[in-house]
């Protein structure tokens, strides 16, 4: 497969080393505005963005125009995402986010929906969600402490938002904390009185999320339209 990395940074590193080890040809690493580069000079089975905020709508977009099937992993960029889904159906391409390509994230989302649903009639336990990245991470709170917040808000029909480091009572506080070389720890706490329930999620490394995002993409290559992490992976959840 011939890969094209757009942000060729700590995962763009982590990513290219992975898939070389997989078989897999890099032909293209952008690591700056996408318009120095042009798209066509190469063949290009599938783009693998892990970039920055502010450049992965028009790094997908760009790729998208180009019938060039993407999977991106950037986080903070959100707002964005219904328009660029948008794009992807009208240029007729195809395209995986996730907030957390690893697969151990992937089984820890569903453990939280789960206890999500076991706790939501417990009023006594008041629930929070810890997230502790490097701190050279641009955005807080992290894309995965995002997505584990609106599981539990779709769960549980007393919680309405989200807030970063404090919250209603309606709302899910998210504490975010930034330690020198944490490769990303996600805690999900459930708090009474008289006893706490936790689960916790450590990456020991960035292997995890570019080897889900390597299989991912090998997964993505000859498909069309919009898909998730679970459709990846849905043989590990029936
Ligand atoms: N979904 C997941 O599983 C994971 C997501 N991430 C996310 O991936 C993103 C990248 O993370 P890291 O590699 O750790 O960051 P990094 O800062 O090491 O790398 C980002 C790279 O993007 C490059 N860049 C800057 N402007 C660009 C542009 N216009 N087009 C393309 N590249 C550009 C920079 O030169 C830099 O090398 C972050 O948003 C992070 O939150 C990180 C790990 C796992
Ligand atoms: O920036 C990181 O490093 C990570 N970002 C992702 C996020 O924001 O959730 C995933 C992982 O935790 C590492």
């Amino acid at each position: 497969m011939k890969i094209a990395l757009l942000g060729y940074g700590k995962m763009g590193k982590a990513i290219e080393e992975i898939a070389v080890n997989r078989g897999h040809e890099i032909v293209l690493r952008v690591s700056e505005d996408i318009e120095s580069y042009n798209l066509n000079d190469v063949e290009i089975d599938v783009a693998i963005d892990f970039s920055i905020p502010k450049a992965a709508f028009k790094n997908i977009t760009t790729a998208f125009k180009q019938h060039i099937p993407v999977v991106s992993g950037t986080t903070g960029w959100l707002d964005d995402y219904d328009k660029a889904t948008k794009i992807c159906k009208t240029e007729d391409a195809a395209f995986i986010y996730a907030s957390n390509f690893s697969i151990g994230v992937n089984v820890f989302f569903e453990l939280n929906k789960k206890l999500a649903q076991m706790m939501k009639g417990l009023q006594d336990y008041s629930v929070e969600i810890e997230e502790i990245h490097h701190t050279q991470k641009l955005d807080a709170p992290s894309g995965t402490a995002i997505s584990l917040a609106q599981q539990i808000i779709s769960e549980n029909p007393n919680k309405k938002n989200w807030q970063l480091d404090h919250a209603d009572k309606d709302e899910i506080p998210v504490y975010a904390k930034r330690i020198t070389d944490v490769h990303g720890t996600h805690t999900v706490s459930y708090k009474s009185t008289i006893d706490t329930i936790e689960i916790m999620h450590m990456a020991h490394s960035r292997q995890g999320f570019a080897l889900g995002a390597v299989i991912a993409a090998e997964w993505l290559k000859d498909k069309k339209g919009v898909y998730s992490m679970k459709d990846v992976l849905a043989s590990l959840f029936e």
